[in-house]
């Protein structure tokens, strides 16, 4: 018996003809909190858009909780809370009216969750939330979202508009809740920041696979990027564990999860000879740039 709550198999997905991806296969684990990241167009709010069931894929399968996305029962479907790029449906109503509509659909609702977000915006609490601006809107979705005391939060682009106070706030109330409530988390967002603070495990993904999983602290504690100074007319070979070599103002530049020493006895193999090869660790984002390239 897996202690996954996501659990994805080899799934495929095609827009018409187009292959977004081949046999993507991944799991979360039970009081994870998981990030998807990847550049645009590799696939992240399509995968979402798969585990909701809104989206069939070409092939392959999706178990939540154990059950098949497809034919899950109601009462599992509601320990999923959802958020989808940050949108709220019903936008005529007032902050007021939607927790109160909100609040019949869920019976483990928590309205102090909610009105707990909602002080900290600054709008009065009739104001439509049609007239509210992006962000604000974005902060309603996500109280919600946390009323809803599900057991599995999926939120697609969850930092869509916030401020950089309010994105600081919710990382750290979300962080909080899931450890302390033990709620599997699965999330996508463009703040690497937020991610490095946020999350457990990551997935990234590249155009039409998954390039790694594995908890962030492995990454950041393995993945290196290495410099050196090149001679005249070096060719520094790709693949075979490096990932992006470039020269960059005279210095070549790549990364790769190998220690200094396999990266020496590769380029020397290759014919290059370096005296001054320097490895660092990186953050997050620099990572993510490290594995998937500038562009
Ligand atoms: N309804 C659709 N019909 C056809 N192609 C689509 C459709 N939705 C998405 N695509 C294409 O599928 C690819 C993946 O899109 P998706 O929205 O899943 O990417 P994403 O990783 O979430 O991107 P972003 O980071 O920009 O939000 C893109 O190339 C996009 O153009």
């Amino acid at each position: 018996m897996t202690d996954s709550v996501i659990e994805c198999r080899n799934l495929t997905h095609c827009y018409g003809e187009r292959l977004i991806y081949k046999d993507l296969s991944f799991e979360v684990p039970r009081g994870r909190i998981l990030g998807l990241l990847g550049k645009n167009g590799t696939g992240k709010t399509t995968t979402i858009n798969i585990l909701s069931g809104y989206l069939q894929p070409r092939a392959g399968q999706c178990l939540i909780f154990g059950e098949d996305i497809r034919t899950m029962r109601p009462e599992t479907r509601a320990r999923i809370a959802l958020l989808i790029e940050g949108h709220v449906q019903y936008a005529f109503m007032t902050i007021e009216q939607i927790e109160r509509f909100y609040a019949r659909f869920y019976p483990r609702w928590n309205r102090d969750a909610y009105y707990g977000l909602m002080e900290m915006l600054k709008v009065a609490p009739r104001q439509r939330i049609s007239r509210m601006s992006c962000g604000q809107r974005s902060q309603v979705a996500l109280g919600l979202i946390l009323a809803q005391n599900a057991d599995l939060l999926v939120l697609d682009d969850f930092s869509m508009g916030l401020d950089p106070g309010y994105r600081r706030l919710f990382v750290e109330y979300l962080r909080d809740y899931a450890q302390s409530e033990e709620k599997t988390v699965f999330l996508t967002s463009h703040i690497i920041q937020d991610m490095e603070k946020l999350v457990d495990d990551c997935i990234i993904m590249d155009y039409g696979s998954i390039l790694v999983q594995m908890p962030v602290g492995e990454l950041l504690g393995t993945f290196r990027r290495y410099t050196f100074t090149p001679g005249a007319d070096v060719t520094i070979p790709a693949g075979d564990g490096l990932y992006h070599p470039s020269v960059v103002n005279g210095r070549a530049e790549l990364y790769s999860f190998d220690s200094p020493a396999t990266i020496q006895g590769v380029l020397e193999r290759a014919g290059i000879v370096c005296s001054d090869l320097r490895g660092e660790t990186l953050n997050l984002e620099d990572a993510f740039i490290g594995l998937t390239g500038k562009y």
